[in-house]
């Protein structure tokens, strides 16, 4: 069995949202928790004081995404309070306004996520970023694979203390198993080359069958004098490596270049599939979705209904109110609609003034009544433009199949119908005949 190492995220119904800072400089307290505040939306507990620090703790430490924790405080003058927060698991910064090598050993070895040196001209960017990205490794899962109990909990407890998600897997058959599992997504994978059994890059192999680059990050570890290895774990698959033995800080790097780029990489995969005006999916975002949805509808023998819902005469509205209006009208129109559909729908802009929308178990009967409720909502949106009412209205076609013969057929009827409600006149519903 894959043992679970880290829960993803304490069991509270608030979600952790709060940062401890304990300094007893008030300028730098103020400063950090501004910035908190402002830029990563969170809420900043200040302490002046370890007895301060201990009764945040003591009153909300669960609901505590981080920690920036000075080393020297009046009633703490040898770091206690790191113990104080890093005993209760909550990821630490150190802010310390010198680092000499056995301050740096002992912080490492007592279990901070980073430490920032004060004074330097950005150490509070660092520090902030130094948060967003433990709050942003709350979300994501990480496996680590070896064979060797020490060195797979070593490895467990440094990506803990970055916030990750985290589980392990002994060997590359448990790792394979886990990755098959729907549930939680693991989106990082570091794994030893040396397994009994499958080894690092026939598991590597293995996982790139399956897993793009940028949905799964993986570094491979080998260790020292094993040039080769390395390039080998990178020509398997693997994003990154690490020789063994490492420095934490290296490692850490490492890891977080690599999510760094696994979510740039999701962030373009996302602006290839949205509509940067409304901010619904696009054609090539519903096409993908609506395959699944045919597939669904075959196996349930449920309905599958699509409405194409276009706009009337909005060459007219850009005309008159100018195309900025009519930009401001596609966003309303859109938020509107996405209020109206169910969470299992499927909404999207098609182009230009026309969406679609496929909903799941509804029939022809069914399918009307919700086009109907959405051409009333249209035709009472109120959206206003440089102190003007703009009116819309929409002509849309409605389809059901159960099951469609494809996504393109069951488009096509919606289509035809919404072009006979364009033909008899305009904001009205038509219905596919079923030929
Ligand atoms: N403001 C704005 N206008 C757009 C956008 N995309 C398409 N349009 C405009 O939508 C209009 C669509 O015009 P037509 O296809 O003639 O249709 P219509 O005027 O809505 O008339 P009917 O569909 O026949 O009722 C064009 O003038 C496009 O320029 C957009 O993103 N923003």
């Amino acid at each position: 069995m894959v043992e679970q190492s880290c829960p993803k995220s304490s069991a509270t119904s608030v979600p952790p949202d709060l940062v401890l800072v304990v300094e007893d400089s008030r300028s730098i307290a103020g400063l950090l928790a501004e910035r908190i505040d402002d830029e990563l939306h969170l809420g900043p507990l200040v302490a002046y004081d370890r007895a301060q620090a201990k009764r945040l703790l003591d009153e909300k430490a669960e609901r505590m995404v981080a920690a920036v924790l000075d080393l020297n405080l009046p009633d703490a003058p040898d770091g206690e309070v790191v113990r104080d927060v890093v005993s209760r698991d909550i990821p630490v910064i150190v802010l310390t306004a010198t680092l000499e090598d056995d301050l740096r050993d002992y912080l490492i070895r007592v279990g901070v996520a980073d430490y920032v040196v004060k004074g330097a001209i950005d150490s509070l960017d660092t520090v902030i970023q130094g948060l967003a990205r433990i709050r942003r490794n709350r979300g994501i899962g990480a496996l680590v694979v070896d064979d060797s109990r020490s060195a797979r909990l070593h490895l467990v407890e440094l990506l803990r203390r970055w916030g990750f998600g985290c589980e392990q897997a002994a060997n590359g058959e448990q790792a394979l198993e886990r990755m098959r599992k729907p549930d939680s997504e693991i989106r990082l994978v570091i794994c030893d080359q040396n397994m009994p059994g499958m080894d690092g890059i026939t598991l590597i192999r293995n996982l790139r069958r399956q897993f793009p680059a940028h949905r799964l990050g993986i570094i491979g570890v080998s260790s020292y004098g094993s040039g080769l290895l390395s390039a080998r774990l990178l020509k398997a698959g693997a994003n990154d490596f690490i020789t063994r033995p490492f420095l934490e800080e290296e490692l850490s790097v490492r890891v977080n270049q690599n999510v760094d780029l696994l979510d740039l990489l999701r962030q373009a995969e996302d602006f290839a599939r949205r509509d940067p005006l409304t901010g619904l999916g696009n054609r090539r975002y519903f096409a993908e979705l609506a395959a699944t949805l045919v597939e669904t509808s075959e196996r349930t023998k449920q309905p599958l209904a699509a409405l194409v819902v276009d706009l009337d005469h909005f060459k007219q509205i850009n005309d008159d109110f100018g195309h900025a209006a009519g930009d401001a009208a596609l966003r309303s129109v859109a938020g509107m609609l996405g209020e109206s559909v169910r969470r299992a729908d499927l909404l999207a802009r098609a182009g230009g003034e026309e969406f679609y929308i496929l909903s799941l178990g509804l029939d022809l009967e069914g399918a009307k009544k919700f086009a109907e409720r959405i051409r009333t909502s249209l035709e009472q949106l109120e959206v206003r433009y440089a102190g003007q009412r703009i009116a819309i209205s929409a002509s849309i076609g409605v389809a059901s199949f159960s099951p469609p013969p494809s996504v393109e057929v069951l488009v096509e009827a919606a289509d035809l119908a919404m072009y006979a409600a364009k033909k008899s006149g305009r904001n009205n519903v038509k219905l596919a005949t079923q030929d």
